[in-house]
């Protein structure tokens, strides 16, 4: 299996009707992929709160318009990173697109944990719910968004319904560049899944961010790693490591549920 992971640069300067035909292109250039993945709030920038309202679609809105076509032109599975979205009752969220190739939305994520503590996205948008996975030919995708990368009980739901590759859009800050490589290495050697891992490149609202996309096998390797600037990082893997991995070095089945609470 082919993915290839966009690491946009997100500056501001750039028009958002701008960067998503950029985008559009960039994704036609990757014909031959199986699975091409975006990062975070690419149209708007992850950090830049006061833009998000202006800049919030419908679930069917440009962006929407856009990677779908993008996806069929190309004949490729798109995850599309996140858009602010705006449900119909106005609550916004920071919702994940992903498109078959033939240009249907397979799926879509509103992010659970959202960022900021008392600012940001934590108070601007809602929290999603549900976790959610997309069934590819060969391989089960896990979706997840940048702070969630924090969370190991999210994958775990998603490894219980059938993960086995766990997609991470992001705009993730260059001050913590160090974690985002380390959690990301741990999500895949902890659930024994290929982890793919897209960021951001450029700076927005003042905030460097830390590139340095990431694509780990199951047993915590790394696959391939983008620089901080703009690129396309391109990886073969089998998806059948998972499944040898997880036969050959069984911790998942070792996992004790229902643990009594702590004593005191
Ligand atoms: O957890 C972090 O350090 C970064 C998270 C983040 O930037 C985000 O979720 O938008």
């Amino acid at each position: 299996m082919r993915a290839s992971l966009i690491q946009i640069a997100v500056d501001e300067g750039e028009p958002v009707e701008t960067r998503r035909r950029r985008v559009s292109s960039l994704v036609r250039e990757q014909a031959g992929a199986d699975l091409v993945v975006l990062p975070e709030l690419w149209t708007t920038g992850a950090f830049a709160y006061e833009d998000f309202g202006r800049e919030a679609e419908p679930l069917d809105g440009p962006t929407h318009e856009a990677m779908a076509k993008a996806a069929s032109d190309t004949g490729v599975w798109l995850h599309a990173g996140s858009i602010p979205e705006r449900d119909p009752d106005g609550t916004l969220y920071n919702t994940s697109l992903v498109f078959s190739p033939a240009g249907e939305l397979a799926a879509a994520y509103r992010k659970i944990h959202r960022f900021g503590f008392d600012e940001g996205e934590a108070v601007l948008m809602g929290a999603g719910r549900h976790p959610v996975t997309v069934r590819l030919p060969g391989t089960t995708l896990g979706v997840a968004t940048c702070y969630d990368l924090r969370f190991p009980e999210l994958f775990r739901r998603l490894v219980d319904a059938g993960a086995e590759t766990l997609v991470v859009p992001a705009g993730w800050p260059e001050r913590r560049r160090s974690h985002w490589t380390l959690l990301a290495r741990a999500r895949a050697v902890e659930n024994q899944a290929f982890v793919l891992a897209c960021g951001t490149a450029g700076t927005h609202a003042g905030v460097p961010q830390a590139g340095h996309s990431i694509v780990v096998d199951p047993w915590g390797e790394v696959l391939a790693e983008a620089g901080p600037g703009e690129q396309v990082l391109t990886v073969d893997f089998d998806p059948g490591r998972v499944a040898v991995t997880r036969d050959q070095f069984p911790a998942l089945k070792d996992r004790v549920l229902g643990l009594e609470p702590p004593r005191r």
